[in-house]
């Protein structure tokens, strides 16, 4: 029990202070509470003294008055710092979350899945957020206040209070017996929320498919099944708990008609006179009532233990190692040594060699799969290579801290991803701090500003997630308003040919013209005119850069960039033509 204290202690870091305060809170609430029955006791033995007086009247009223006030007021308090303190846990959590996923590879991603990431932001740290300091309070306030109450029946008589002391016991046996039942289910309600959340999400986003596809009861099949096995097990944890809780009940009955029983007893010997004996009576109704919201919490204080330990899985993602260098990168030129690289066990670069001069244009090309987009994330370190290493400037891109990597390097690739925000936020994705008319002008140099101008709401107007209402071309055109208000060095590039209708071309050859002035670019190259014009041309081919060159030397050359180039040929020309 003292456990699951700690470990919520300890999980609410700069909470503590609040969470202090709220217990505290909480104990004078119990006091409070407890102070209305000497009010109602002074009276009783006033009316049965047959003595009452009008002093009598206003001192019980000024004892109940001030329980009240007492009591509206530290329950105020502690449900004020209660919800800060567990708005302010699961903020901090979800930060912390946010900033661990900005540094660590690409490849956590695949490994552990978008649905358990998802899961212990929201669900888990929602119910972080609304329970745990709740709980705290109900739970540690609920048993104090049952502890004030026997303390105060001791005092009157020992024997009715050792029946309550015996029938507390007894309950807080039944409540922990309850507890470990309850702990062998909540590690599968997790799992199975996780998976539910997984499912959930996996039909949204791939909504469209679905839909084009017809998948709709296959796919629903899964998510149906995931349901059914969340319901299931949480009705399986609320019958398995019931038994519990009957026994809980049926020890809270016995115990009061004991301590009503003995108090009667001891009336008709004289032990106790008529007031006790009333105070006893209505003292043994409300003696369990801390307890039983107490013990009917705890369960849930289980499950919100539950996660507070899969929130900690974030502690054991590691971060890429980042290196110290942070001074602007002076020279940018880009060079692999050996490099080689694979996914799992899928060698797909193996000891590739290259040097990409500063301010050049390399294109690679090479079959599909062959690991060009690879080859750029490399850069990026989206992955970190096997063995080898990747130099920008003469240095090792592991030297550098990540900010300093990034802010060298813009990437556009054809699967554009736009925030659910205005257009002109983000394309200040790329710059946060740009004024409007640098946003205007990188638009312009994009070639996207007419048709942001035709548009409702202009600049303001909101993209649907993922850049929905936009088409394919629009989107691009965004994104490459985003890397030229970035103005980073090095540019890699993935050209687009799919989203790209004959009307757009020219101003998407314009837009990038604009982005790669005076840059190291590297391009993934697939239109013809774009290779031709590249200083050097990279051949990507099974894990290796197998030819390397100018286009003219190349296609002397006569090898896999040769066949490639006719076939493009032969393809564009189809293109031109039909
Ligand atoms: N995250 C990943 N995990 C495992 N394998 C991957 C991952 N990303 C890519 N691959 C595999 O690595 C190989 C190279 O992929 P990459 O995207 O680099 O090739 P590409 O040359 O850019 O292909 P394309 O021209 O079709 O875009 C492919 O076989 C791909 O299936």
């Amino acid at each position: 029990m003292t456990a699951i204290f700690k470990k919520i202690w300890n999980f609410s870091e700069e909470e503590q202070g609040n969470i202090k305060k709220s217990v505290i809170a909480g104990f004078f609430h119990a006091l409070f509470n407890s102070l209305q029955f000497a009010a109602i006791y002074y009276m009783l033995v006033e009316i049965f003294s047959g003595t009452i007086s009008y002093q009598a009247i206003f001192i019980s009223f000024v004892i109940l008055f001030v329980s009240l006030i007492g009591k509206i007021l530290t329950q105020k308090i502690s449900q004020m710092n209660q919800t800060h303190a567990g708005y302010f846990m699961a903020a901090h959590k979800r930060m912390e979350i946010g900033e661990k996923i900005k540094k660590v590879p690409m490849g956590f991603f695949s490994d552990y899945s978008l649905g358990r990431l998802t899961s212990i932001a929201t669900t888990s740290l929602s119910l972080v957020e609304q329970w745990i300091p709740m709980l705290l309070v109900l739970v540690l306030g609920g048993t104090l206040n049952t502890l004030v109450f026997v303390a105060g029946i001791f005092i009157f008589n020992y024997k009715i209070g050792l029946i309550a002391s015996l029938g507390v016991l007894v309950f807080f046996i039944v409540t922990s017996l309850m507890q470990k039942k309850s702990i062998s289910n909540s590690s599968k309600i997790a799992k199975t929320q996780e998976n539910l959340t997984k499912n959930v999400l996996s039909t949204i986003q791939g909504m469209q498919v679905i839909k084009s596809y017809n998948l709709d009861g296959e796919n629903n099949e899964q998510l149906d099944k995931s349901i059914k096995d969340t319901s299931n097990l949480l009705l399986k944890l609320e019958k398995s708990l019931t038994p519990y809780t009957v026994i809980q009940r049926i020890v809270v009955g016995i115990t009061i008609v004991a301590m009503i029983f003995v108090s009667v007893k001891l009336n008709i010997y004289g032990e106790l006179v008529l007031a006790e004996t009333i105070m006893m009576i209505m003292a043994s109704f409300v003696i369990f009532e801390g307890l039983i919201g107490a013990g009917s919490n705890m369960a849930i204080l289980r499950a919100a233990e539950n996660a507070i330990d899969s929130v900690g899985f974030i502690n054991e993602i590691h971060d890429m190692k980042e290196g110290s260098i942070s001074t602007p990168i002076i020279n940018y030129d880009i060079e692999f040594k050996n490099v080689s690289f694979s996914y799992d066990e899928r060698e797909i670069l193996k000891e590739v060699f290259c040097l990409i001069k500063e301010k050049s244009m390399t294109a690679i090309v090479g079959p599909s799969g062959s690991g060009k987009t690879t080859f750029c994330n490399l850069i990026a370190r989206f992955w970190d290579v096997d063995s080898g290493e990747i130099l920008i400037g003469g240095k090792n891109i592991k030297d550098y801290r990540i900010e300093n990597l990034m802010d060298s390097i813009s990437m556009v690739f054809q699967d554009v991803y736009l925030f659910e925000d205005t257009i002109e936020n983000n394309i200040k994705f790329g710059n946060p701090n740009a004024r409007k008319d640098e946003v205007i002008a990188a638009a312009k140099k994009a070639q996207c500003h007419d048709f942001i101008m035709g548009l409702q709401d202009q600049y303001q107007t909101i993209i649907g997630e993922g850049g929905t209402s936009l088409s394919g071309g629009e989107k691009q055109r965004i994104s490459i308003a985003r890397a030229i208000i970035k103005d980073a060095p090095i540019i890699m590039f993935d050209e687009a040919t799919a989203n790209i209708d004959p009307e757009n071309e020219d101003k998407l050859k314009d837009a990038i013209e604009s982005l790669t002035q005076d840059k190291t670019v590297i391009m993934i190259a697939h239109r013809l005119k774009t290779i031709r014009n590249a200083d050097q041309i990279l051949v990507l081919n099974k894990r290796r850069i197998v030819e390397r060159g100018s286009h003219k030397t190349l296609m002397e050359h006569g090898g896999l960039y040769k066949d490639l180039m006719n076939a493009k040929y032969i393809s564009e020309s189809w293109k031109l033509t039909n």
